[in-house]
């Protein structure tokens, strides 16, 4: 389990994340929710450690994040995977030499052994014949899958993923959200999606933390997200005219 208490993050006197505490549960699928600007990012950088916090206490299976030596920090940063916004996919590199990036980076696995676990999970998102091409002969959908099996080239437990949806069409979308679902449940992976794609929230999470100009202003299961009296939650979710119909029908 993933605990994050009192968090907050301060740039240059401005507040972004105030005070936010809750936790993330192995083997299924916590989404952080919200309006553009509104801290998701940063949280989930704080979380993985990317940012250091500005106050509070993140631990890893109780290892703490925040106040602990490198080590503890790097043995936990194994052990996460991570689905960046917009793909990150390193241009000038082959699919093949995308997937492999972390295993070169963290481990000293040998090179068979390394391309094995690269054809293996090339495999799990259906790119098994793309070991040879460039990010750029791939479509939006593709350079996803690329990026997903490049954060589980490393089987970790925790997987981060920030907007995996953003840029594709929504069947696109839907496969998307199917595979890290997938491999989720298959792997028993502590799993954190950042989205404000509307067809995720209500299918994707198993838990949801809903943002609010830095603060957390709701939190609970997808079940619980229709029936939700937090004023800003409703007028986020329910914005568009169909969201407001679907409601109007429950
Ligand atoms: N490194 C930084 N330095 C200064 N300000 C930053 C930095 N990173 C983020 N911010 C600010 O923090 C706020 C929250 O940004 P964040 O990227 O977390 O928003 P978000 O909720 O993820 O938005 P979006 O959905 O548009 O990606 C924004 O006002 C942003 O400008």
């Amino acid at each position: 389990m993933i605990k994050f208490e009192h968090i907050s993050k301060s740039f240059n006197g401005k507040v972004v994340l105030d005070d936010i505490s809750s936790h993330f549960d192995p083997g299924k699928i916590n989404l952080v929710i919200g309006t553009s600007g509104t801290g998701k990012s940063v949280l989930l950088k704080c979380i993985v450690g990317l940012i250091r916090p500005s106050y509070g206490n993140i631990t890893f299976d109780d290892r703490d994040m925040v106040g602990r030596s490198r080590d503890t920090i790097i043995n936990i940063k194994r052990e996460i995977g991570m689905l960046f916004q917009g793909g990150a996919l390193f241009d000038s590199k082959t699919v093949e030499q995308n997937v492999m990036f972390p295993l070169n980076m963290l481990t000293n696995m040998p090179k068979n052994e390394k391309l094995d676990r690269v054809n293996f999970y090339l495999k799990r998102v259906g790119l098994s014949n793309s070991n040879k091409k460039y990010p750029n002969e791939l479509s939006g959908g593709m350079q996803k899958r690329v990026g997903i099996a490049r954060a589980m080239v490393n089987s970790p437990k925790y997987l981060f993923c920030d907007e995996p949806n953003s840029g594709l069409d929504p069947k696109t979308s839907l496969l998307i959200d199917e595979l890290i679902q997938e491999l989720t449940y298959e792997y028993d992976i502590t799993t954190v999606v950042v989205t404000h794609n509307l067809d995720s929230i209500f299918t994707l999470g198993d838990y949801i933390i809903f943002l609010d100009q830095g603060k957390k202003a709701w939190e609970g299961t997808s079940k619980e997200l229709f029936h939700s009296d937090v004023e800003t939650l409703n007028s986020f979710l329910f914005a568009s005219k169909m969201m407001r119909m679907i409601k109007s029908y429950l």
